[in-house]
């Protein structure tokens, strides 16, 4: 820079005070300038310079002082200048700039965060993106096992595709459907198919966006993506999350949340505001559904329920051959034993499973994906503490198989127990490892004495199973020991069924228990009394499951039976352990003396 400047100003500088370089300036004898932050060095015209022997001419230098009219007096002269002024203008140009910039970049980074098309400009619009068939590409094809949800939506797809056959009918089409599951079952993937497949547009927001920053935005998000929903019926509205903006009102009083209150109120208003028969169909997702605001569920809104549920084993390798089709596998890979190795794990897993070991293959540079990388893909993914809990080691696979097939056997067995729907040995909820579904043949309102013991040795058939098996016990039998005592306390104490007590009901209902459970109940009986109710209870456990021991020991090839298809195939449903069972006529059992 000092370089050039010498360069360009070849001859020596004359040292000037400002006044005579400000003189020399309005006399219009300055031909040009630089100016830095310092000094202020220039050139005079021509007419000044010296004689011939100068090569260039005259320059001189002078100290830059702060003068605001410097620049106007260049431009006035029609002075050569440049440099660094720094001017006024500039200074204050500068104050602006950087905050201003500041909250460009603030800006961009909320309405990046608040996604796409979603501004502080327009925060008012929805952010629902359409979603054309084209887009989303993704059908019935590609979810698998999770047949029975399928079959169920299977109606909602045929109106969005004949939406004037339903209308010329008058069919009552439902608004929602809630598609309910634990995380990862796919429902997500689902509504995209149900789009798909009737080839609708399909809108999609998320529970937890709902819960903005503003109070109103959410509100006014939902009335939005209403507004545009109906204007492209017939379509698909998904509300995923929904239990982020749908939790029951007021169950906090402390932290209220007014904006999801709101948001959850507009929701309402809308779903009642609009005529399905336009065809516009709204599927809600959520793994919680008990903390539901009931509103939600009321009939006009989300009234219909599809269970996502965790894939068995043969929905299991569904999902990891669909997964698998997608990577190049080994001869030697059986997606069967893969699915035999994971019970519990959910669509998500597993595609994780397929996705890992792909990883794993291609850092091992092998040419494809053998049992090898699977099977650590596995480990690595069970090695979540999460998952390590919802996933069964064999022998305890083995256990909880024989010991649903004892509530089984026994609710077969018995004369008045309700018939088995459904067995399951996949991992329910956080508690229970595994499930016997009963299907009460009617609404029951009132018990006999013989239902209420036969529902207890039902109850006990799990335990007495495992001793039956195993000779000891686990500790998975607890919940069911506590059901059974709650039972037989309550038939001594409440329904007077028991001897110590006779057609004395020393105990009040269990309904208001409940509204006041903090307190105990008042005991209005006498020590003795207490002592003789507990005795008298546990004798009817006692010999309730001497009852379901009986049964299992005497028919044990069937408790094998049972437990060996649970543990191969995991579910039993009502025709297939009809089959099962096909030579014993349950119910028919001699009936227990009941003394
Ligand atoms: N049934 C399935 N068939 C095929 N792939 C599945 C299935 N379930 C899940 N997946 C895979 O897992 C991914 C995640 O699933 P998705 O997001 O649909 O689950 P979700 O039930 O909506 O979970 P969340 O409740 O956590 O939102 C899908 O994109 C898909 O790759
Ligand atoms: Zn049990």
């Amino acid at each position: 820079m000092l370089v050039l400047q010498n360069l360009l100003f070849a001859q020596p500088f004359e040292q000037w005070p400002y006044s005579k370089f400000k003189a020399y300036l309005r006399d219009g004898r300055v031909a040009e300038v630089r100016i830095d932050s310092q000094t202020i060095r220039g050139k005079l015209t021509e007419a000044e310079s010296d004689g011939p022997e100068g090569r260039g001419r005259k320059s001189f230098t002078t100290v830059r002082v702060d003068d605001p009219e410097l620049i106007s007096e260049l431009e006035k002269h029609h002075v050569d200048y440049r440099g660094q002024y720094e001017n006024d203008l500039l200074k204050s140009l500068l104050s602006w700039i950087v905050p201003l910039s500041l909250i460009f970049l603030l800006w961009m980074l909320i309405s990046r965060r608040m996604g796409p098309g979603q501004g502080v400009m327009n925060f008012g619009k929805s952010r629902a993106r359409i979603y054309a068939e084209r887009e989303t590409g993704v059908t019935f094809v590609d979810v698998a096992g999770v047949e029975e949800a399928k079959e169920e939506l299977q109606e909602i797809i045929d109106f969005l595709r004949y939406p004037q056959k339903y209308a010329a009918l008058g069919g009552r089409i439902p608004k929602g459907v809630l598609l309910v599951g634990p995380p990862g079952t796919g429902k997500t993937l689902l509504a995209r198919a149900v789009a798909g497949e009737a080839s609708v547009p399909f809108f999609t927001l998320s529970g937890s966006d709902f819960v903005e920053m503003f109070v109103g935005v959410g509100a006014a998000r939902v009335r939005d993506l209403f507004k545009q929903a109906q204007e492209k019926a017939p379509c698909i509205v998904f509300i995923d999350e929904l239990d982020a903006v749908g939790k029951a009102r007021g169950i906090n009083p402390v932290q209220q949340n007014d904006e999801r209150e709101q948001t959850l109120n507009q929701l309402l208003a809308e779903m009642d505001g609009f005529d399905p028969r336009k065809g516009v169909i709204i599927l809600g997702a959520t793994n919680r559904p008990e903390i539901l605001d009931p509103a939600l569920l009321r009939a006009g809104r989300f009234d219909r329920q599809v269970v996502v549920a965790r894939p068995d084993l043969e929905g299991r390798e569904e999902i990891l051959k669909l997964h698998g089709s997608k990577v190049r596998l080994a001869e030697d890979v059986d997606l069967h034993v893969i699915a035999a190795r994971t019970p519990g794990m959910v669509g998500s897993d597993l595609a994780n499973v397929i996705n890992e070991g792909a990883l794993l293959a291609a850092r091992y540079n092998k040419e494809a994906v053998t049992m090898d990388e699977l099977d650590e893909a596995i480990d690595r993914i069970l090695a979540g503490p999460a998952k390590k809990s919802r996933i069964m080691a064999p022998k305890e696979k083995r256990r909880v198989a024989y010991h649903e097939s004892g509530h089984t056997l026994v609710a077969e067995a018995l004369p008045t127990a309700d018939p088995v729907r459904k067995v399951t040995i996949i991992p329910h909820g956080v508690a229970a490892l595994g499930y016997t579904q009963q299907l009460p043949t009617e609404d029951r309102y009132l018990y006999t004495k013989e239902e209420l013991l036969d529902r207890i040795a039902v109850m006990l058939g799990g335990r007495a199973a495992e001793e039956v098996i195993f000779h000891d016990l686990s500790t998975g039998a607890q919940d069911d020991l506590q059901r059974a005592s709650e039972m037989a306390r309550r038939m001594v104490t409440e329904f007077g069924m028991g001897e110590t007590l006779g057609p004395y009901a020393v105990e009040q209902g269990r309904q208001a228990m409940f509204l006041d459970s903090h307190s105990p109940s008042p005991k209005t009986y006498s020590e003795d009394i207490a002592r003789n109710i507990d005795q008298e209870a546990q004798n009817i456990v006692e010999r309730m499951y001497q009852r379901a021991n009986q049964v299992l020991t005497e028919h044990r090839d069937k408790l094998e039976i049972v437990a060996q298809h649970l543990l191969a195939h995991e579910v039993i449903d009502q025709a297939t352990l009809a089959t099962l069972l096909s030579d014993w006529r349950p119910g028919k059992e001699p009936q227990f003396a009941d003394s």
